[in-house]
């Protein structure tokens, strides 16, 4: 390091041991040069100017050098404090206790797996149950959903557990929340707050955070008591968590206006994802959609045949936001595939609503993959909620390939129960995923039409779309006639169709 001054340049450290060098020689060099061009003392005033000045730097340096050390110190300390504080609010499960209603006309496995169901879907939200309580009536309780006993039994049951939530397994009308929550200490939510939940913690993109928002303020919207009420829903744990940095607390009014802003900002990406799709269509590009019940294995089959990152995990609702990329089948042929939420039963009104938009992805289909989970004991009962939701889609018409996943762990009483075309694969089978691409493949011969062509070698380009854009069974130099005789499937709606018709063999 060095210090620059007009005159000279002096390393810090060694200034001050030239200082009585230089004042030492100082009077010599005066009688010397007394009256020569040269004043002397003016050239030792501005050294020692020179020293001072050079001197205080040194002590700013050596000051701020510390106050440096020092913030480092404390900035590390509280990000370390503020870590662990994050660490132990993320791993602090909140203590659950779920309550469940069966009716008469429901049969005792159906309910065990929805309440099952409720229990993963509590996993998923970072709950730990730590009790069940059920109740068989002839129909819900009209003001607290279980019988009376019933609610006592539950005050007794959350003095001496203390949950910090207890959850319903059914949609709970505002007016049951209010009576519950009288009676009780704990939060009360319902089955579709709990699901909210979990797509708030998992919503990514722009569009899967206003989805979310756009059905929790419609689902809260009826539930809010008198006017201008504040409800300061963020932070509080399970059912409380709002999408991205939106806050949902706020009056009817309000609520009323971020709706019309929400609905606003959702028309204009769809508008968007319109015109992608029709470009798509333009491109003559081969739509596959991946559907199913949720952790049915959709995001592994699509990871594991595009090789493309979807969140893949054990828990529901690990997919939000639809995702496309290419799939190449052994024909060579490139296809688009689609991964897409997962359905769920009971899904809630308004996130089908909120999700429509995704789905229609789904609707523009050439293909549906409806991928079951075969080792789940319920499987028959997802697939036909599965269908259900297609169903109120209104996703008609388009050919359906019911993939049987997990085959390695398939439950022992399985049975493919689907009436469309059907394969049982396991994802983590290289051989089956590529069997479900010859399938894939020969469903599509089923729609295409058959083209027979002879193309001369100056047709290059065409006989490159050919061999990308169509299945290609046959193709050979024919030497005598000098041409491509090609042979293969179309689609009827794919724009080479009328160029094809020039060379018709
Ligand atoms: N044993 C076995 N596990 C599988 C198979 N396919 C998927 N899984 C597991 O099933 C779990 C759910 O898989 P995902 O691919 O996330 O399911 P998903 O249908 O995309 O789920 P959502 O996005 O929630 O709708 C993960 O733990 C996968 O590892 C399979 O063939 N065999
Ligand atoms: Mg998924």
């Amino acid at each position: 390091m060095s210090y620059s001054s007009s005159n000279a340049t002096i390393a810090p450290l060694t200034a001050n041991a030239i200082v009585p060098i230089i004042l030492s020689t100082s009077q010599v060099i005066t009688i010397f040069l007394s009256d020569t061009l040269i004043d002397v003392d003016s050239i030792l005033d501005n050294i020692y100017k020179d020293i001072i000045l050079q001197q205080f730097i040194i002590y700013i340096y050596i000051i701020s050098l510390f106050a440096l050390v020092l913030l480092r110190c404390l900035y590390e300390f509280y990000r370390k404090e503020g870590k662990s504080v994050n660490q132990v609010q993320n791993t602090e499960q909140e203590r659950v206790i779920l309550v469940g209603c069966q009716l008469a006309d429901m049969d005792e496995t159906r309910f065990e797996y929805s309440l099952e169901e409720l229990q993963s879907l509590t996993k998923t939200a970072k709950g730990q149950v730590v009790a069940i309580l059920t109740q068989k009536r002839e129909r819900r309780h009209s003001a607290t959903y279980i019988g009376k006993g019933k609610v006592e039994e539950l005050v007794n049951l959350e003095s001496e557990l203390q949950p910090d939530i207890i959850i319903f397994n059914d949609e709970l009308s505002p007016s049951q929340v209010r009576n519950l929550s009288e009676k009780l200490q704990a939060r009360v939510i319902d089955r579709t707050q709990l699901i909210l939940d979990i797509f708030a913690s998992r919503a990514n993109s722009k569009e899967g955070k206003l989805q979310v928002e756009l059905a929790q303020l419609q689902y809260l919207l009826p539930r809010l008591v008198g006017k201008g009420l504040q409800l300061s829903r963020l932070g509080g744990g399970i059912g409380t968590r709002g999408p991205g940095e939106t806050k949902l607390e706020s009056d009817r009014r309000h609520i009323r206006r971020r709706l019309d802003d929400i609905k606003q900002q959702l028309s204009v990406i769809v508008e968007h994802r319109e015109r992608y799709r029709e470009r798509r269509k333009k491109n003559n590009a081969y739509q596959i959609a991946l559907v199913g019940y949720t952790n049915a294995g959709k995001s592994t089959v699509f990871n594991r045949i595009t090789e493309a990152g979807t969140f893949e995990e054990n828990l529901l609702f690990a997919t939000l936001d639809p995702m496309t990329r290419k799939m190449i089948l052994p024909c060579g042929l490139t296809t688009l595939l689609t991964d897409t939420v997962g359905f769920i039963q009971d899904l809630p009104t308004a996130l089908v609503a909120a999700f429509r938009s995704t789905l229609e992805e789904v609707k523009e289909a050439d293909l549906i993959l409806h991928v079951v989970d075969s080792s789940n004991p319920d499987s028959f009962n997802h697939e036909k909620t599965v269908y259900e939701i297609l169903d109120e889609l209104k996703v008609e018409g388009i050919p359906i390939v019911t993939v049987y996943n997990k085959a390695d762990k398939k439950h022992p009483d399985f049975v493919p129960s689907s009436t469309s075309d059907s394969i049982i694969i396991s994802a983590f089978d290289q051989n089956d995923l590529l069997d479900l691409k010859l399938k894939v493949e020969d469903e599509m011969i089923h729609m295409m039409n058959e083209y027979r062509v002879s193309l001369p070698s100056t047709e290059g380009k065409l006989l490159a779309s050919l061999k990308s854009d169509t299945i290609l069974k046959d193709l050979h130099y024919n030497d005598s006639t000098e041409m491509y005789e090609c042979n293969g499937f179309i689609l009827p709606s794919h724009s080479l169709t009328g160029q094809l018709k020039n060379f018709q063999a």
